[in-house]
């Protein structure tokens, strides 16, 4: 059974564009219904493989803040942080959320970041998903499940910076050349959060010569 007929009444509205001098940031607050948030957050959480990856900084190896999962087609290859990550397959609900990200976004995507922070401790550091495999004007879509967390961005020559709550359900769009003028990170706290999960659909190149 398709779960998309299990909740007729997805909302689905018109994108808030935020004032991003050079970038091209849509966000949709409502993208999911918070019956649908809530299910594929609880089944996420169970039912991806998640691990904690380390990389090497300074010579030392150190783990990541939060856990990851890469899933995709077979040759959707991805190198992440100096790390080589090879996709499982698609998972039903993952499958089922690409479907729902490529139509909203017009865009074709072969593959998806999990991201899990386990709670504050856990956060992702300053960074532009401007790896080649991505291509030159990567559209990214990043679905936000869980607990709301800050997603924080600057700008690379001016220094300015916006701050943007991600909610539960909701659906951020990076497009254009958004990557080539913002850096985004989320920042650790403090307060003691429950967990969210990120989903980043994104279009990799097998060949990013080609
Ligand atoms: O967790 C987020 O909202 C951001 C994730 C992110 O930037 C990434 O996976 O590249
Ligand atoms: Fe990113």
């Amino acid at each position: 059974m398709q779960q998309s007929s299990l909740f007729p009444s997805a909302v689905s509205t018109e994108p808030e564009i935020l004032p991003l001098p050079g970038g091209d940031f849509r966000y949709f607050r409502h993208f999911l219904s918070s019956q649908e948030a809530d299910y594929y957050s609880a089944r996420l959480l169970t039912s991806l493989a998640w691990r904690q990856d380390h990389i090497k900084m300074y010579g030392k190896q150190v783990k990541i803040p939060r856990l990851q999962a890469w899933y995709g087609d077979a040759d959707a290859l991805y190198q992440y942080s100096g790390l080589n990550l090879q996709p499982y397959p698609w998972s039903e609900e993952l499958a089922e959320l690409r479907v729902r990200c490529e139509t909203v976004s017009k865009t074709r995507f072969n593959s998806v970041l999990a991201n899990c922070y386990r709670d504050g401790q856990d956060s992702m550091a300053w960074h532009s998903d401007d790896e080649p495999e991505l291509g030159r004007y990567p559209l990214i879509a990043s679905l936000s499940l869980g607990q709301v967390r800050n997603f924080d961005l600057k700008h690379r020559v001016s220094g300015e910076r916006h701050r943007l709550p991600l909610e539960h359900g909701s659906l951020l769009i990076m497009a254009g050349r958004s990557q080539e003028f913002w850096l985004h990170s989320l920042a650790k706290t403090k307060k003691s959060l429950a967990q969210r999960i990120n989903l980043t659909f994104r279009l990799v190149s097998p060949n990013p010569q080609g």
